[in-house]
């Protein structure tokens, strides 16, 4: 009761706080006082300071110092922090949708959650447009609830009168657009705002039923409630229904504050109390403001003004604390008003007309229940606007953090697993290029062994190769005599024995040559391709080899050598000579002797080397058999006693020649000497013997003697061609398994490039992929940084507007 008294005399005198009371008067005595001054009677100078302090308090009620500019900030701020929250849900969708083409960071259901957090968020602020400051009226028929309201708006909007008016639930709040009409529950059509006389009007025709609800619009600009976001529900009197859940289920659930309207003429009914007790069971604590409606009547009965107040004062208390247990009793003293409705509407009506407000007194002491009034509205605002931010922002608020918070988690987890998979890129990365330097280093390596190792394949080819061929021709004359074609001396047929020796020769030497080489040759040659291919297969990753095994595979055709030996040109030159020749003839024994000379000075002399450079068409090296294994010189070497085979030659025909030309005269002179000699029995007998011998050896001259002969001839000759082309062949030889072998190394070479070549790409698609996830990964932290600034943005805001209630 000292708290009211207080706080009304705090409010006559412009001062507010505890410290304003204490510096003025207390207690009954200063209200008496205060009264007195008050009083309608008073002075015209008191009523005009009496006006001011009205029109200061109504101007710092518009202001922005309203307490409900709390509620107004805080919806404007928390409305732009889940614009922020909007914007960085989308933003996160949209990196995450881009992100889930990588089905290894982000799968289905990853994504899907994401995508709910932007419906979330959309439903959310679609709810905080809606939000708004809901006070509902409750009270007995004629309390005077509708009065309460309009007081309020400053404008007489709803129905009010004497008897049961009010027949349903009316909405009043705030249209944008200076427009002001009326909405009947599921219907969107805008009706004239008159209507609302005949549609919420209980004594009207077209009545609605008691819990339906009519919504009036009115232009937020004619009222600073409504401007601020207050929404008035006015309801028919609790004593009228029995549907007093329904009510609260329908239109009381998400109300901030409610508002019992008594009439102060009589006390507070059962079904007052009844409802509220259902309300603070339905809702945790309630707050609840009582007006003693109708003070004005207590002017009337002056002596019993301060008891009758005293009496409902302590009663609404009890209410509040004892049985709704909704309000300390601090609390409950300032929630308690004694008022007149109808008067504050009346002298704001004036005051809109620009007429002093006592001109609404209706009674005594209008001051005091206008001041009253205007209290009741400051506690009403303070605890609306404190009520609404808690109740609907801090849910927003909590559900940002949740939705930013969730998010954020989420993030990391995602953040994590790229951390993860950019790890393995990065060892793969790291392998792989080890890899590309070790196979080029290997390579590098392996081309010198590789190519060492054909030089001595080559050379060992051609050292045998020239051995065995060397071999071959020793052994000639024995293929020679294996050639059984019939022989005959005749030009034609001699030509024909001659091409057929030449083919047999050609043959057998290729074919002993092989049988003495190829497959030994061939197993170096194969050996060496393995070693090639093994040695290139380690360089090509596993997984590679698959794809280019068949390149890597050594050929399937084993390798062969082929000897070009050619002896039809090679021979071609070979002139057989069968005439029949005397042993024992003078040219014979002539040439028999420059033959043994020759020879003989062949052993001891170098080789005189041939410088005839064409066989056929081949171009020919110095030969050296095994014999001749001197250094070649290319000038003549004298003979046995100072005579070269030539000067022989030109002595031995010279000889013949003269014993020719001398004929019969020196024959005679010869065998007179003889005869004279060793006498003419013995001379006869050498002659019988050697007539015998030259009949002997001419009838000898036979086919297969003529045969052997040329065959010795072919022999000699083909001995001399054929070591002429040792060197030739070997080579020849040699270069094959050289091209065999390079070109297996080349082409091993071709793939292993080939594989180096895939492992570059491999690694350039990778560093893209390292390069695609460290670009995700600053995203991922830019998108976490969001998330802990809307956190603190929240924080702010609840630390702003939430806590400090
Ligand atoms: N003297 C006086 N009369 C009042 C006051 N408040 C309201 N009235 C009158 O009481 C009657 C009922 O007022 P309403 O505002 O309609 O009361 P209500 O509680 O809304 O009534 P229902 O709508 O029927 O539930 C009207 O004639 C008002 O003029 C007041 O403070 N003093």
């Amino acid at each position: 009761m000292a708290a009211y008294l207080n706080r009304t005399i705090s409010l006559v005198t412009g001062q507010t706080g505890p410290s304003g009371n204490d510096q003025n008067s207390t207690g009954t005595d200063s209200v008496d006082d205060s009264r007195h001054n008050l009083s309608l009677q008073s002075s015209a100078s008191s009523t005009s300071a009496n006006y001011n302090a009205i029109t200061d308090n109504r101007m710092y009620q518009s202001n922005d110092k309203s307490p409900l500019q709390i509620f107004v900030r805080a919806k404007k701020k928390i409305n732009d922090i889940y614009g922020e929250i909007e914007e960085y849900v989308l933003e996160t969708t949209t990196f995450i949708n881009a992100l889930h083409a990588d089905a290894e960071i982000v799968d289905k259901a990853e994504r899907e959650l994401f995508e709910s957090y932007v419906h979330k968020v959309a439903a959310i602020r679609e709810v905080l447009q809606r939000d708004h400051m809901k006070v509902a009226f409750f009270g007995r028929t004629s309390n005077g609830k509708s009065s309460v309201i309009n007081a309020m708006l400053r404008e007489k909007i709803l129905p009010s009168g004497i008897g049961h008016t009010t027949n349903c639930f009316c909405q009043v709040e705030g249209s944008d657009g200076g427009e002001a009409y009326l909405m009947k529950e599921g219907s969107d059509e805008k009706l004239n705002v008159v209507n609302i006389k005949q549609l919420a009007n209980a004594l009207c025709q077209e009545k609605l039923s008691e819990s339906s609800l009519v919504r009036i619009f009115w232009p937020r600009e004619r009222c600073s409630l409504l401007r601020d976001d207050v929404v008035f529900v006015d309801s028919p009197g609790v004593d009228v229904s029995a549907n007093l859940d329904d009510w609260i289920d329908n239109h009381c659930l998400n109300a901030d504050v409610f508002v019992l309207v008594l009439n102060a003429e009589s006390t507070m009914t059962r079904a007052e109390k009844q409802f509220f007790h259902t309300v603070s069971q339905k809702l945790s604590k309630p707050n609840i403001f009582i007006l003693n409606n109708r003070w004005d009547a207590s002017a009337n009965e002056p002596e019993f003004q301060e008891s009758v107040k005293s009496q409902h004062t302590e009663r609404c208390i009890d209410f509040l604390t004892k049985e709704l247990k909704v309000s300390n009793e601090k609390e409950a003293q300032e929630r308690v008003f004694f008022v007149s409705a109808r008067e504050t509407l009346q002298a704001r009506i004036e005051e809109a007309k620009g007429n002093p407000p006592h001109l609404g007194a209706i009674a005594e002491g209008f001051q005091i229940r206008y001041f009253e009034f205007q209290d009741f509205e400051r506690k009403f605002e303070e605890c609306i606007s404190q009520s609404a931010v808690k109740t609907k922002f801090q849910q927003h608020s909590s559900r940002g953090k949740s939705v930013s918070g969730d998010m954020r988690s989420m993030l990391d987890n995602i953040y994590e697993r790229i951390t993860i998979f950019r790890n393995l890129k990065q060892d793969q990365k790291n392998m792989l290029t080890e890899r590309i330097q070790g196979t080029e280093t290997q390579m590098m390596q392996v081309t010198r062994e590789m190519k060492m190792k054909i030089h001595n394949l080559v050379e060992e080819v051609e050292e045998k190769v020239s051995k065995a061929l060397n071999e071959e021709i020793w052994r000639l004359g024995v293929l020679i005599d294996e050639f059984n074609m019939p022989f005959h001396p005749e030009r034609l047929v001699l030509n024909i024995y001659k091409k057929e020796l030449n083919a047999h020769v050609e043959s057998g030497l290729g074919s002993n040559l092989r049988a003495r080489l190829s497959m030994a040759l061939a197993m170096n040659v194969e050996s060496a391709q393995t070693e090639m291919t093994d040695r290139m297969h380690a360089l090509v990753p596993n997984e590679q080899l698959s794809t280019h095994s068949a390149k890597l595979a050594v050929r399937t055709q084993p390798f062969e050598m082929l000897y070009s030996l050619n002896c039809q040109n090679l021979c071609a030159d070979f002139q057989e000579d069968l005439e029949f020749k005397f042993s024992w003839g003078i040219t014979a024994m002539i040439q028999r002797f420059t033959g043994k000379v020759r020879e003989r000075s062949k052993k001891h002399t170098p080789a005189l080397v041939n410088r005839q450079s064409s066989i056929g068409h081949t171009v020919v090296t110095p030969v050296s058999t095994p014999v001749e294994t001197t250094p070649v010189c290319l000038l003549p070497t004298p003979g046995v006693a100072g005579i070269t085979p030539e000067q022989l030659s030109v002595i031995s025909r010279f000889a013949l020649s003269s014993i020719g030309s001398q004929g019969t005269v020196g024959g005679l002179v010869v065998a007179g000497i003889m005869l004279k000699t060793i006498g003419w029995r013995v001379l006869v007998g050498i002659g019988a013997l050697y007539g015998c011998i030259y009949l002997y050896e001419r009838l000898s001259w036979t086919n297969s003697t003529k045969e052997r002969t040329f065959k010795g001839q072919y022999v000699r000759h083909a001995t001399k061609k054929l070591k002429m082309i040792v060197d030739l062949t070997s080579a020849n030889c040699s270069h094959q398994v050289q091209q065999e072998l390079s070109s297996t190394f080349a082409r091993l070479c071709r793939t292993v490039d080939t594989a180096t070549t895939d492992m570059n790409e491999e690694l350039k698609t990778l560093e893209a992929q390292l390069n695609v996830l460290e670009a995700n990964q600053k995203q991922l932290k830019l998108l976490r940084n969001k998330a802990n600034y809307i956190q603190n943005e929240l924080d702010i805001f609840e630390h702003n507007y939430i806590a400090p209630q």
